[in-house]
């Protein structure tokens, strides 16, 4: 590993810091670096909240609505809690909020003298959405995007997220001001790519990977969701929409396929009901392994 690089020093190799987590930094002056400077967020970075320390941030994003990005988003926060991280979830999709909702917490948030604390789900995940600062949240938002731009700046600034090992962003559909605030300003780890068993969905996935190459920002895998349905009489798994293209759209793109997740009345039912944490997210079993050993 580059000590130059981890460390930001002008010193390089005569720094003394061997690994990214000593230069903390640790090695204090003789490394001639100050302990703010290694604070200093990647250039064009925005630091998160002075009360907060994130260890990863995740965004996810679909190429067009209604793919289940919110659902899929809301699952991997569940599954890496049960795994005993510290999680919490973001929901950049200012004029259409839907975590809230399915985490069953409801706002207004308490503001402090370090910023607002986000709600926090039963089992101890953080959420932050535009709900959650609403009298009435059946009011909708209508902004323009830079406003809506910098909201989402703020969510990442001026909440009090404490520590997190794991930061997920719900990305609003498709690829206008909002996933391009997120991806310049926030550190991101990398992006999930959700997509639906249609052509259309398929078809409209190659724009978000487009948009993240170039924001050079690393796809961690894609998810497909809706792959398949769950009989709610029989519990049997069958193709509402005919045989998933998943894998091969993933082939396509040069990504990771990182699992699916089929229709399932339960789902929808526990989102409505607040109380998607009860679902049984095993389902992704594989794709939390796969992303931790990114
Ligand atoms: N696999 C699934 N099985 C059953 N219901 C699902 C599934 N995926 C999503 N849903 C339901 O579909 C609805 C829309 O899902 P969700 O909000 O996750 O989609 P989205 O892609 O985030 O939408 P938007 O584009 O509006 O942000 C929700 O009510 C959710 O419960």
């Amino acid at each position: 590993m580059e000590e130059k690089a981890n460390c930001g020093c002008e010193e390089g190799k005569g720094c003394g810091c061997k690994e990214e987590k000593d230069c903390g930094c640790g090695e204090g002056k003789d490394c001639g670096c100050e302990s703010e400077e290694t604070k200093t967020p990647v250039p064009g970075k925005i630091p998160v909240n002075n009360f907060s320390e994130v260890k990863n941030v995740i965004a996810v994003m679909s190429g067009k609505g209604g793919v289940g990005k919110s659902s899929v988003t809301s699952l991997l926060a569940c599954g890496f809690r049960k795994k005993g991280f510290e999680v919490g979830v973001l929901d950049a999709d200012i004029t259409g909020p839907s975590l809230p909702r399915m985490f069953g917490v409801k706002g207004l948030l308490e503001a402090t003298p370090f910023g607002l604390l986000p709600s926090e789900s039963s089992t101890g995940i953080k959420v932050m959405s535009m709900n959650l600062l609403m009298h009435d949240e059946d009011e909708p938002v209508i902004w323009r995007g830079p406003v809506l731009s910098n909201t989402v700046k703020q969510f990442w600034t001026e909440v009090v997220w404490d520590y997190l090992d794991y930061l997920f962003v719900d990305l609003p559909p498709g690829t206008g001001d909002v996933p391009l605030t997120v991806m310049q300003s926030l550190p991101l780890n990398g992006l999930i790519v959700v997509t639906s068993p249609q052509d259309l969905a398929a078809m409209i996935v190659k724009k978000a990977v487009k948009m993240a190459n170039l924001m050079n920002i690393p796809i961690m895998g894609l998810i497909e969701n809706m792959s398949g349905a769950v009989c709610p009489k029989c519990g049997e798994e069958f193709q509402l929409f005919g045989p998933g293209h998943g894998r091969e759209v993933a082939e396509k793109f040069n990504l990771r396929f990182l699992g699916s997740l089929p229709v399932d009345p339960e789902l929808s039912v526990l989102c409505d009901e607040g109380k998607i944490e009860d679902y049984k997210s095993d389902i992704f079993t594989n794709v939390i392994p796969e992303i931790l050993l990114q």
